[in-house]
């Protein structure tokens, strides 16, 4: 039996290798219209017209192979076959964006330099006629001695031929070695610029509508309000839109909790599943609606092609603390999850400008913490607007975004000035084309989403929920006594409130930050599983963990609660990440004291003053 043959992806970023690769091995890899979106090698199967199977590999996008960054890097490496525990890939899919194509040819020369059977798809044609250019093939093949199959990635257009190609490019190994180019930049530049010219037909300028919609995204006055409004029409929305659907939702499992209540005999199963399932779990999936709108605008800005433009206006402040526009697109990231964040951050050059992106997007909002927020905003602040189509709700969320991104900017200030100190470094961004999102990738994408939310509900917090659930229920309580006094779990909490008291935690949170440090939204199933395995009679057991919240909480404590999540680093998946990406504990470890320090503090602040203001 031969070796299964290996071809890779390579081009420029946002080039649409990852919509090829999609195409082609059937694989979902995230696909978005900003340069950095891959930052690791993926392998999928492709099965070529003779029924061979050929491993496709997606690799990060990059501008030469003189790498800068650390993604940039593995495709360095994978290339040259210096990438431990793969070979060495026998055909090159070099990918170029055909509405940018000379600028594309210049990595291209380098590529194809290395003397390897080459294919070049020559994708987003359909961009290109967009913007008025006609292209010729043909022509670019004469020049490259390789052969370019047009293609449009995300129609799946052109898809057979270039399968095809690749098959070929196999037996025609020497051949296509024939390209011999120029070697330093602006000779390859020339170089690109002729060849450019020479396989374009006709180009009709069309680029105006484009240009007009920066000149007022990109205005140094009018783009940041615009980007601020943004922010603040979507915070108003996840509770404004939400809410029916959360009701709805938090109707539908208490309606279950109340039928299992009716057809099962008390005991342990009932309570089980009442009390650990529907009570834990269920509070946290009624946060779905929240996250699935948080998601779409989510997508939406990194489909358009907006997010790039919103790192270019970020840019000036993120100089002022020491970084840069490239490190506002991991950190924008974090808003879903720190994890991919910290992993983007792959795509900044300079070591330290990464270290400190690492350090600091724990403390962007990520989408865990959605759910904590939401519960005890709906339990303590009103439901009032304070202004026309501006909820009270929302402001406050908006707020804790704005306390998280505040908290970034200002430790990356102190970071870039002590431990990771260096100057900023310069910004050089290219600008994507405005896309209109596709319905389908975003329904994908939002699919996407929801399923990883549930996932974590039915696995992760679900199992967490239940560990705490049989340490709350046990051992039973005397008639009387409180079953949390009673319980394993009260005793633990017992041992930490102290250490919490003085900044206003009372016992149920203190014991809920334990669970929550395996995922956050845990916070929000502990407190709603404490408060129903301790509830006296049937109908405060009914009564879901917002009303427990708003009747046992008092707005100092809520709001000290609140702030803990702005900062505390509650979640072990992000240090183990951060580990992998700085290589050591060193830093993780750093990350985890000044983020519990953070929390403590700011807990404690806020406590003392909602307490001394009279709230
Ligand atoms: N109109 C059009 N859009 C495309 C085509 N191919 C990809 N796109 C879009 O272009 C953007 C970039 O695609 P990706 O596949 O993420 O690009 P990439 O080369 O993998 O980028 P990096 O991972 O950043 O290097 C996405 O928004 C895609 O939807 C195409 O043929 N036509
Ligand atoms: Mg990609």
């Amino acid at each position: 039996m031969t070796r299964k043959r290996i071809a890779a992806l390579v081009g420029n970023p946002n080039a649409g290798k990852s919509a090829l690769f999609n195409a082609l091995t059937g694989a979902r890899q995230k696909i978005a219209n900003y340069p950095g979106v891959t930052v690791e090698r993926k392998a999928g199967r492709l099965t070529l017209p003779s029924g061979e199977p050929l491993e496709l590999i997606d690799l990060p996008g990059s501008y030469s192979f003189d790498a800068a960054s650390p993604d940039e890097e593995v495709t360095r490496k994978v290339v040259h076959g210096e990438f431990e525990g793969e070979a060495t890939p026998e055909v090159i899919v070099l990918v170029v964006d055909a509405a940018n194509l000379e600028q594309h040819l210049v990595f291209a020369q380098e590529v194809l330099e290395l003397g390897r059977p080459t294919v070049v798809a020559l994708n987003m044609i359909d961009l290109a006629e967009r913007d008025g250019l006609t292209l010729d093939p043909a022509a670019l093949s004469a020049a490259l001695g390789v052969p370019v199959i047009p293609t449009v990635a995300v129609r799946g257009r052109g898809l057979q031929e270039l399968t095809a190609a690749i098959a070929e490019a196999e037996t025609h190994a020497a051949e296509d070695a024939q390209w011999r180019g120029h070697v330093t930049l602006p000779e390859r530049r020339l170089v690109a610029k002729h060849m450019a010219r020479g396989a374009t037909l006709s180009a009709s300028a069309r680029h105006t509508i484009e240009n007009g919609i920066d000149r007022v995204l990109l205005n140094p006055w009018v783009g940041p309000v615009i980007l601020f409004g943004l922010l603040f029409v979507i915070f108003q929305a996840v509770f404004a839109w939400a809410t029916p659907f959360a009701d709805a939702l938090d109707g539908a499992v208490g309606a279950i909790s109340g039928w299992v209540s009716g057809i099962m005999p008390e005991g342990f199963i009932r309570d089980f599943i009442t009390e650990g399932v529907l009570a834990g779990v269920g509070s946290v999936v009624v946060f779905l609606p929240q996250i699935v709108i948080l998601f779409f605008f989510i997508l939406l800005m990194e489909a358009s092609g907006y997010m790039a433009r919103a790192a270019f206006l970020m840019d000036r402040l993120m100089a002022g603390v020491g970084l840069s526009g490239k490190s506002f697109i991991p950190l924008l990231s974090s808003f879903a999850c720190a994890i991919p964040g910290i992993m983007a951050a792959r795509s900044i050059p300079d070591p330290k400008d990464r270290l400190t992106t690492i350090l600091v997007a724990p403390l962007m909002t990520c989408s865990a913490r959605l759910p904590v927020y939401a519960v005890i905003i709906a339990a303590v602040i009103p439901e009032t607007s304070v202004g026309p189509g501006i909820g009270l709700q929302g402001l406050v969320l908006f707020a804790l975004y704005l306390a998280g991104i505040v908290g970034a900017l200002v430790v990356a200030l102190v970071l870039r000035n002590t431990l990771a100190k260096g100057a900023a470094s310069g910004f050089i961004m290219e600008m994507p084309r405005y896309q209109l999102p596709r319905i389908k990738d975003l329904a994908i994408g939002l699919w996407q989403r929801a399923y990883v939310f549930l996932r974590r509900a039915g696995t992760i917090i679900f199992m967490v929920t239940i560990a705490l659930w049989l340490l709350l229920s046990f051992p039973k309580a005397e008639p009387g006594e409180s079953q949390l006094d009673a319980s394993v779990a009260g005793m633990v909490a017992d041992g930490l409130h102290p250490v919490l008291e003085p900044i206003g935690f009372n016992r149920e949170m203190s014991l809920a930050l334990i669970p929550a440090m395996a995922a956050r939204e845990v916070a929000v199933s502990a407190l709603a599983t404490t408060y129903a395995v301790d509830a006296e009679d049937e109908d405060l057991a009914a009564e879901g963990v917002t009303d427990r919240i708003a009747a046992l909480w008092s707005l100092p404590t809520a709001l000290a609660f609140l702030a803990w999540f702005v900062f505390a680093p509650q979640c072990i998946s992000t240090i183990a990440v951060a580990r992998r990406e700085t290589n050591g504990w060193k830093w993780p470890t750093f990350m985890v004291v000044y983020l519990f320090v953070l929390a403590y503090v700011f807990a404690g602040l806020t406590f003392w003053i909602a307490t001394a203001l009279g709230l």
